[in-house]
């Protein structure tokens, strides 16, 4: 537990220990961002990093089967670990549904937001939580966020989710899955597997965790950060965000940044931990980042494709069949997720924890 001022335990007690999250903060009337808020400034964005002129490719999968189409996301993958997809047959409707779900849920008054507050709240498949992990975090992310399990199918875990964003959350979420199989099927096809079987479902999409994240307004966004510099542990993610921008990726150089642009319709692909693992390194899961927004309340819907929890995952077989060396040991998925919650976001290194 990191040691603070007696102003910041107040806070962390407001934000966290009662429930009332970043959002509460900023509805109380705050104009200035608490000392708990703000980072060293070697950690901070610095907008002079970014580098303008390398574009994430973004690729039209209305024909999955186009050879084309096959290659563009294999070499994405593997080049930038990020791209985007367009006319992947997930109605703009569905898309801005929710997100409009997600301003309701945080619109929702504080007393009503808060049942849901990790811990507390009706359903172990929904939880409210702020920041990333504030035991161990010397300094907050400005972010709240409702996350949620996903088990497709089961009426009775999604019963209790809020109602004003349970419906379409579900929606979003059962239309997502097929763009979810077919990209891991052309991405695991890369990788010489044949089939998405039984056993290989498990370990690579069983358990989606879907967030409703949600940056409101700081008054004074340079002094900290929305997101701070992470790999995302899964095999895939896929985000929907809005037109705020604010997202940032790691440059090749290591040194600069590149922004996402939204894209009306479009979702944000990126390659996680483990399919980084399961490709001995033919695929990359790069760091990314979002800024804090000084204008507008921003959101965005991930979809972490996680691996079931027992999954045992390591280089492919498929990888390795010519004889390469891997370079990671077989992990199971919910070590690597206990050792992810257990620290701050730390850009890539919770890959260690798999290294040989
Ligand atoms: O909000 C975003 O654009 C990205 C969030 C993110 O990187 C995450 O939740 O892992
Ligand atoms: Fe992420």
């Amino acid at each position: 537990m990191p040691s603070r001022n007696p102003n910041s335990e107040k806070i962390i007690d407001f934000v966290v220990n009662q429930g009332n999250g970043i959002k509460g903060l900023v509805d109380a009337g705050i104009e200035s961002v608490p000392e708990l808020y703000i980072l060293p400034i070697e950690d901070r964005f610095d907008a002079s990093r970014v580098v303008p002129e390398e574009p994430i490719p973004v690729i039209d999968v209305s024909n999955w089967d186009d050879s084309k189409v096959i290659e563009s996301i294999c070499q994405a993958a593997s080049k930038w670990g990020f791209f985007q997809i367009i006319n992947h047959g997930i109605p703009l409707e569905v898309l801005n549904s929710v997100k409009e779900a997600a301003h309701r849920f945080f619109g929702l008054p504080n007393e009503e937001r808060k049942k849901y507050w990790t811990g507390n709240s009706p359903s172990d498949t929904v939880a409210l939580k702020t920041s990333f992990v504030p035991q161990a975090e010397a300094v907050l992310e400005w972010k709240d966020y409702l996350s949620f399990r996903y088990v497709p199918g089961d009426q009775e875990s999604s019963a209790l989710w809020p109602p004003v964003c349970k419906y379409q959350v579900v929606e979003y979420m059962k239309r997502a899955e097929p763009v979810i199989r077919k990209l891991l099927d052309v991405l695991l096809k890369g990788l010489k597997v044949k089939e998405i079987d039984k056993a290989r479902e498990y370990t690579s999409m069983a358990s989606p965790i879907v967030n409703l994240n949600y940056y409101p307004r700081c008054p004074k966004p340079d002094l900290t950060a929305g997101v701070l510099p992470h790999s995302d542990i899964s095999t895939i993610t896929v985000l929907l965000q809005d037109d705020n921008g604010g997202l940032y990726v790691r440059a090749s150089d290591d040194d600069s940044w590149i922004h996402v642009p939204p894209i009306d319709g479009a979702l944000v692909i990126n390659i996680g931990d483990i399919l980084q693992i399961m490709s001995n390194d033919r695929y990359k899961s790069i760091e990314h980042r979002v800024v804090a927004n000084g204008r507008k309340d921003r959101v965005s819907v991930p979809i972490f494709v996680n691996p079931g929890p027992d999954a045992v995952f390591g280089p492919l077989p498929e990888v390795l069949e010519s004889g390469e060396q891997p370079l990671y040991k077989e992990v199971i998925f919910s070590d690597y997720f206990k050792y992810f919650f257990s620290k701050k976001h730390d850009g890539k290194k919770t890959m260690d924890f798999a290294k040989i």
